[in-house]
């Protein structure tokens, strides 16, 4: 499980080890460069992995005014002992003073932005770290940086930690020190791999992190698999009205994602249409006791007071996972929602929440987290990455994330047949939608390629034997 920080837990984490930074200098009274030596030294070890072999190579060091650029140029420094020629760009003609000192010492050069067109092997990008405010790099940056490899110090310049939304550089490699910060986990794309260097910092002294990414490991090991004494009751009966005449689909692409993930029984509880029981001999029909029930899948437009009566209804007696066309807030609002699991995707959470698609877009986290507060139950925001809000809590759980092939119709029908499932097993909505939601993902990235929702679902069996054998 990878966990990420916010920018004030980084700090605070820091001010603990050094002390309270002075507000006029910046300077904190126990900094006396280890913190920063110790970053510095992580660094160079990563970029000499990537020079492999590092004697003889070129190096440039994008260095900003902030201690991000001091990183950088202890690194060069150190690179400097391993036979690697570094040239500094120094972006507002200063940098960190101890730093810069080092690598001249060290026999390194200070250039300016013509020099970066020289040719090198490898960037440090050192301009902004987690003091950096969001924004594109200054093109002729850009253009002198070229095909080459960048390596971000900390995160990519321009890419503002704490936030989901793309912007500034992009790096080959981000290595980062203490924890890893929002945007890592959020923009992979920007930030490429990640690898973490510990410096020493107590985050968990700073409350919960604020993102939680979950890896096959995690979801094998939280697993809710039955045991000797199970039987199809207490493993879990799920009640589904899902379908419409105008979305007859839903309903099979629903019992799919429930049955492949291992319900004990499912109640077909929507306008029964006889020919889906022919591929599902074991769904029955009669009304009874049900420890999770799934609403709204594909039900278009169905009458509004129907469809709030059996919400009231279903929400009053068992946890429910409810999507798509019940996740409208007139007849979400008054509903007991606090052991449920609303299923949107961003279209959803906007109308939902009463803003733009753009907004949710922009910050899916935050959206997340608000609509679980606005609404007193458990989010999956669904997505090319998925976000897990739970009500009250600080943390937000991203599941494994999948490859794009299933961002098509029907998907969404799948997994909320495949939470429901989870949820009949008696795990809380957290849980169910981040095992619902890495399982599809994973079994999507076993079976790279344009499979319908419903095939997919019919693989999920194999991703979970495969999962639990290493367990
Ligand atoms: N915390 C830790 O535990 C450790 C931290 N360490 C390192 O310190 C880094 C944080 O250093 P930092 O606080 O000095 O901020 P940093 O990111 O260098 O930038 C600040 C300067 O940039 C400027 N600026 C920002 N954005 C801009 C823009 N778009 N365009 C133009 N200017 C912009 C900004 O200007 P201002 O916003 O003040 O106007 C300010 O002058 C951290 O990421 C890590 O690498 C490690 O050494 C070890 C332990
Ligand atoms: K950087």
């Amino acid at each position: 499980m990878k966990t990420a920080w916010t920018v004030d837990q980084i700090r605070r984490a820091e001010a603990t080890i050094m002390g309270e930074p002075d507000p006029q200098t910046g300077v904190a009274p126990g900094d006396d460069g280890t913190l920063m030596r110790r970053a510095a030294a992580g660094l160079a070890a990563a970029v000499l992995r990537e020079l492999r072999p590092a004697s003889g190579r070129t190096v440039h060091l994008l260095v900003g005014p902030g201690n991000n650029g001091g990183d950088a140029l202890w690194a060069g420094a150190f690179l400097r002992r391993c036979n690697v020629r570094v040239r500094a760009h120094l972006l507002t003609g200063r940098g960190h003073e101890a730093g810069l000192a080092a690598l001249l010492r060290a026999g390194g050069t200070v250039t300016d932005v013509e020099g970066l067109h020289q040719p090198c092997d490898l960037v440090i990008d050192g301009l902004f770290g987690i003091g950096g405010r969001a924004g594109e790099p200054d093109r002729a940056i850009a253009e002198a940086i070229g095909d080459t490899p960048v390596v971000a110090v900390d995160v990519p310049s321009g890419l503002a930690s704490d936030s989901c939304a793309p912007s500034g550089l992009r790096a080959d490699l981000t290595v980062t020190f203490g924890g890893h910060k929002i945007a890592h986990l959020t923009q992979p794309d920007r930030c490429g791999p990640t690898e973490l260097v510990e410096i020493g910092l107590d985050l968990d002294a700073t409350g919960p992190p604020a993102l939680r990414q979950w890896e096959a490991a995690d979801v094998a090991a939280a697993w809710p698999v039955p045991t000797r004494h199970d039987h199809k009751y207490t493993r879990g009966v799920v009640g589904i009205d899902a379908g419409s005449a105008a979305y007859p689909g839903a309903a099979r692409l629903a019992l799919a994602g429930a049955l492949n993930t291992g319900a004990g029984m499912i109640r077909h509880l929507g306008d029964a249409d006889v020919s889906l029981l022919a591929e599902f001999p074991s769904v029955v029909l009669a009304e009874g006791r049900c420890q999770a029930f799934l609403a709204g899948s594909g039900w278009g437009d169905r009458d509004t007071r129907a469809a709030r009566a059996r919400l009231t209804e279903w929400t009053d007696t068992a946890p429910c996972v409810l999507d798509a066309d019940a996740l409208r807030p007139d007849l979400l609002d008054g509903l007991d929602l606090s052991d449920s699991l609303l299923t949107p995707h961003a279209g959803e959470l906007a109308r939902m929440l009463g803003v733009e698609r753009s907004e949710v877009e922009a910050e899916p986290m935050d959206a997340a987290r608000r609509a679980a507060d606005r609404f007193g139950a458990t989010i999956l925001l669904k997505g090319g990455l998925q976000y897990v809000a739970t009500p009250g809590e600080t943390t937000v759980q991203m599941p494994v994330p999948g490859p794009a092939w299933t961002a098509r119709a029907g998907s969404g029908d799948t997994l909320a047949g495949a939470c429901a499932a989870l949820l009949a097993t008696g795990v809380d909505a957290t849980l169910a939608a981040v095992l619902g939601a890495s399982l599809q993902a994973l079994t999507a990235a076993d079976h790279p390629g344009p499979r319908p929702p419903e095939r997919l679902a019919e693989r999920f069996p194999d991703t979970l034997a495969a999962l639990l054998a290493e367990r």
